[in-house]
């Protein structure tokens, strides 16, 4: 059989297909923190990708985008909405980020799961060569594992979560709680960002599949868990992903962007202090929580709106689901306010994007900006926060970081706040404004020892060696009754 020998398979591909206004179609890089992080891995391996393309009711020809084939799953406009939009992001989403809005549970929905998730098992089992090694990605394909592992027992089948594995109590909300946790231990190793969310699993393959498991506590890229499945064994563990570092470190410095981000600091106003926000329009990225702050520490005098510019920048999301398009509208009123009660004619405060800048031009925003704002009520890790660090060679700079965000558990010099508590948010923000000089360099220069060292290279390799080796914790195994 020919085939791939390493095949990543995610919701979308790495480039969404894009209809001009011509009628004439064009790839573009896709929206997500997915995408950064996988596209660096898979580039050069020769392996394969298997996403949907991003539009409805297309299918394109397999393409060869940097030595990596790029096969498209199609999706009808139907199961786009029931699949997608519905239970990918109006079911798991909202359930997996601590019910911030109500899950809505449809039978509907989740037979277009079933159906789609079949179809990329398919697919993948079509591309895969014999005894390869296949890495499933996210929320939206966690019944792939157990469904190509019955088309092809020969592979070996790796799942990683990108987004946070719910408390126990949540996920119990789910109607088909048991399938989704049966179909994750189809594989042979499945990754979380921390040992939480992997514990949370465990737990559930003994309560809900009925398998015995490993005691003990899951430790950071060591001490895997195990679940016994018949004769399979199944690991679980704790691999949190990041950036490519060294290459942000590297274009940071360049003349080019050092030379943009004094432009940005000018066309701004020359400002004292630029704060930036970089987000997906997602209700789960706080970006009301830090503009709420904002307007009380303006209100309160604490800030100064000559001295002071904000820049949020936000790429569209999930533009058709009801919570998305509420929030869009929210955040934009919240941002009229702010301008209409503080800014000057051609002098506003708050500067809002909605639309992806290039590449470049982000990393200009990043070094032109004194404080970063990364405030999500939950987030799996948030990479945004790792490339602004990642960015500030210079040691100039302060991130304000949610408590609540995956990356928190890692950079610990970051001024660390409770999204829940906007006088929490407001202090991060007036500290990280007031710093000193060498505590900012201090902060800093230990923020970048943690992202420069470990980097998206250091993440895949922690997993896929896991994957390969037949890693085990050694500990026990515990059954439900034992518990
Ligand atoms: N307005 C924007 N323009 C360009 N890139 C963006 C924009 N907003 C976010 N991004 C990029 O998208 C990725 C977001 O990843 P992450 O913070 O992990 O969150 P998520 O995957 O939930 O969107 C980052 O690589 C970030 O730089
Ligand atoms: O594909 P979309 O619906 O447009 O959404 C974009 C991606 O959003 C989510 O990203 C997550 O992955 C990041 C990398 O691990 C992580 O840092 C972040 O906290 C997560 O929210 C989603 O999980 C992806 O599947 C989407 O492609």
């Amino acid at each position: 059989m020919t085939g791939s020998d390493f095949v990543v398979v995610a919701n979308r591909l790495p480039v969404d297909l894009e209809t001009l206004p011509d009628g004439s179609t064009r790839w573009k890089r896709s929206p997500g923190g997915l995408v950064t992080a996988l596209e660096p891995i898979l580039r050069g391996t020769q392996g394969a990708w298997v996403g949907w393309p991003g539009v409805p009711d297309v299918e394109p020809e397999p393409l060869i985008e940097d030595g990596v084939e790029l096969h498209s799953v199609p999706l009808s406009a139907q199961e786009v909405s029931d699949y997608y939009e519905g239970f990918s992001n109006a079911t798991l989403w909202p359930l997996y980020h601590d019910v911030i809005v109500k899950p809505e549970y449809d039978r509907k929905w989740w037979s277009a799961y079933v159906e789609v998730n079949r179809r990329f098992a398919e697919a993948t089992a079509k591309v895969a060569a014999d005894r390869a090694t296949v890495w499933i990605q996210d929320y939206q394909l966690q019944l792939v594992p157990k469904m190509l592992r019955m088309l092809r027992p020969d592979l070996t089948i790796g799942f990683f979560l990108h987004i946070p594995f719910p408390p126990v109590e949540l996920f119990m909300q789910l109607p088909w709680r048991t399938e989704i946790v049966e179909g994750l231990l189809g594989a042979d190793l499945i990754g979380f960002h921390l040992p939480g969310g992997a514990q949370n699993f465990l737990y559930l393959a003994r309560r809900l599949a009925g398998q015995s498991t490993s005691r003990g506590s899951i430790g950071v890229r060591s001490k895997l868990g195990v679940v016994q499945v018949g004769f399979r064994t199944v690991r679980v563990g704790a691999f949190p992903i990041s950036i490519d570092s060294g290459q942000l470190d590297e274009a940071s410095k360049s003349k080019s962007i050092r030379d943009r981000a004094k432009q940005i600091r000018k066309d701004l106003g020359s400002p004292k202090h630029i704060m930036l926000g970089v987000d997906r329009l997602d209700y789960t990225k706080g970006i009301d929580v830090r503009l709420n702050a904002l307007r009380e520490l303006l209100d309160e005098k604490r800030v100064d709106p000559e001295e002071t510019a904000l820049v949020q920048l936000a790429t569209p999301s999930r533009e058709r689901v009801d919570s998305y398009v509420k929030m869009r509208g929210d955040i934009e009123q919240q941002v009229g306010r702010i301008n209409g009660e503080y800014a000057r004619v051609g002098h506003p405060v708050v500067h809002y994007l909605h639309r992806p800048v290039p590449r470049d031009e982000l990393i200009a925003f990043f070094v032109a900006a004194d404080v970063m704002l990364v405030t999500p009520l939950r987030d799996g890790m948030n990479l945004v926060a790792k490339e602004y660090v990642a960015c500030h060679s210079d040691l100039d700079g302060a991130l304000v970081l949610s408590e609540f965000t995956g990356a928190a558990a890692e950079l610990r010099q970051a001024y660390l706040c409770n999204p829940h508590d906007l006088d929490s948010v407001k202090d991060a923000m007036m500290s990280a404004i007031d710093q000193d000089r060498e505590t900012r360099r201090r902060l800093m220069r230990a923020l970048r020892r943690q992202v420069l060292t470990h980097d998206v290279d250091r993440w895949a390799k922690s997993f896929l060696s896991a994957l390969g080796n037949g890693e085990v914790g050694g500990s026990a195994l515990m059954s439900e009754d034992e518990r």
